[in-house]
């Protein structure tokens, strides 16, 4: 963890957090619930709507870190089924929350394992015949990583296994995650805007609709990482600086950045809301808008939450879009995607993460784009999802959305 905090906050532009006292990890009674207590002055705050405000528990925390560590300003809130019209606040105050107290069904980490260790006469079998990475069997061997997307069409029996349990289990697990993710979506929908109105923010067609959501089973591993060729025996491998838009910026040699780990590089994702649980060690950070850095390792009986892409673009201000307003377009209500990555401890252990996408349909119009053109007149053209998905392969350090970043001529998306 030290060699990833010491290289990733070069990253942002960091605003040193305070080291705010010590607080006791909550009881098992305080547990899950969670209301005002303290506030954090590293935290960008926004004006208080409500008359309840997030608690951060340290309760049930990773057992690879010590508690005794952890001050409030480390940790990320809990927030209980009950008090969902907390969420469009907290978000724009974190960047994820854990979700207590949900009608979930427990989260399918066996499932995942069982496909992701299926053998590979199988996995062959559940890979997309276009080779989609967003449907069916994926790897990516440099950062030992594999996964495999559920295809929710024609009832979740397309690239999957023949297994009646298994099949059961990922279409409850998915459609119960879309529609509690469907039912955040409404929460913002509740919320008031200066004048005291409410708006629509999230169309109601992703509310009402799955569109182009998927659940991800993913498994990290150090077997699964492929030792490049060029590097003698005796040498540690190293991460790829290819594959990090990172990497590059830092003055280290990529020798000294550490051995290469299983991964998954820092990025933000496409949708609307992502969610998601895991197993030990988890390895799962996420920065905020500041760039400070949280640790999310999987908290017993709850589910963590971060925002996509596209929860920015529904939350910008009213009149404004993020694609040709930028920095413009944000305000006090404004949900910024959340930054992530996930870097496994050194060691032998494997981890498995199931992720469930919240996306609306490709052909969804998300937004009006200014085009300006030869004969110099300024016509609205329709964005799509699908378009907008594309537009973030064009951005420079496409993983993650930052606005206002240069263009690259292209590239595939993940
Ligand atoms: O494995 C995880 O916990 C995160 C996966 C993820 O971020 C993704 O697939 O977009
Ligand atoms: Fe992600």
């Amino acid at each position: 963890m030290a060699w990833l905090t010491a290289h990733l906050k070069t990253l942002f532009a960091s605003k040193k957090p305070k080291n705010p006292p010590k607080r006791k990890p909550p009881t098992r009674e305080e547990k899950g619930k969670f209301r005002a207590i303290d506030d954090d002055s590293d935290i960008a705050t926004t004006n208080q709507t409500s008359s309840s405000s997030p608690k951060r528990s340290s309760s049930n925390r990773s057992s690879a870190t010590n508690s005794s560590d952890l001050t409030d300003s480390d940790l990320l809130p809990i927030i209980h089924y009950e008090e969902l019209y907390l969420i469009p606040e907290i978000l724009t105050q974190f960047p994820a929350f854990y979700l207590v107290g949900h009608p979930l069904p427990p989260p399918p980490l066996q499932q995942a394992k069982h496909l992701l260790t299926s053998p590979d006469s199988i996995k062959q079998t559940l890979i997309h015949p276009r080779k989609s990475t967003v449907r069916g069997y994926n790897h990516a061997k440099p950062s030992g990583r594999e996964w495999w997307d559920y295809t929710p069409d024609h009832g979740g029996t397309l690239l999957t296994l023949d297994d009646e349990a298994f099949r059961t289990s990922t279409r409850e697990y998915f459609e119960k995650s879309i529609q509690l993710l469907q039912k955040i979506c409404g929460e913002f929908n509740n919320t008031l805007n200066e004048n005291g109105e409410k708006r629509i923010v999230v169309p109601e067609e992703v509310i009402n609709d799955i569109g182009f959501s998927t659940m991800r089973y993913l498994r990290y591993s150090p077997t699964i990482l492929e030792r490049p060729n060029n590097i003698p025996k005796d040498e540690p491998p190293v991460a790829s600086s290819s594959s990090s838009s990172h990497s590059a910026s830092s003055s280290k040699s990529p020798k000294e950045d550490g051995y290469s780990l299983p991964r998954m590089e820092a990025h933000t994702d496409h949708g609307i809301l992502t969610l998601m649980t895991a197993t030990e060690p988890s390895g799962l950070y996420v920065w905020d808008r500041n760039g400070k850095i949280f640790s999310a390792p999987p908290i017993e009986n709850t589910v963590l939450v971060i925002a996509g892409d596209l929860m920015t673009h529904f939350t910008s201000l009213e009149g404004k879009s993020i694609v040709d307003d930028g920095k413009e377009a944000i305000g006090e209500g404004t949900v910024l995607p959340t930054v992530h990555a996930v870097v496994l401890p050194k060691g032998n252990a494997e981890r498995y993460s199931v992720a469930v996408f919240l996306r609306p349909k490709r052909d969804m119009v998300v937004s009006k784009h200014r085009i300006k053109k030869e004969d110099g007149n300024i016509v609205e053209e329709d964005m799509t999802f699908g378009k907008w998905a594309e537009e973030k392969g064009q951005v420079r350090g496409r993983r993650c959305w930052m606005i206002g970043q240069e263009r690259l001529s292209g590239g595939p998306d993940i």
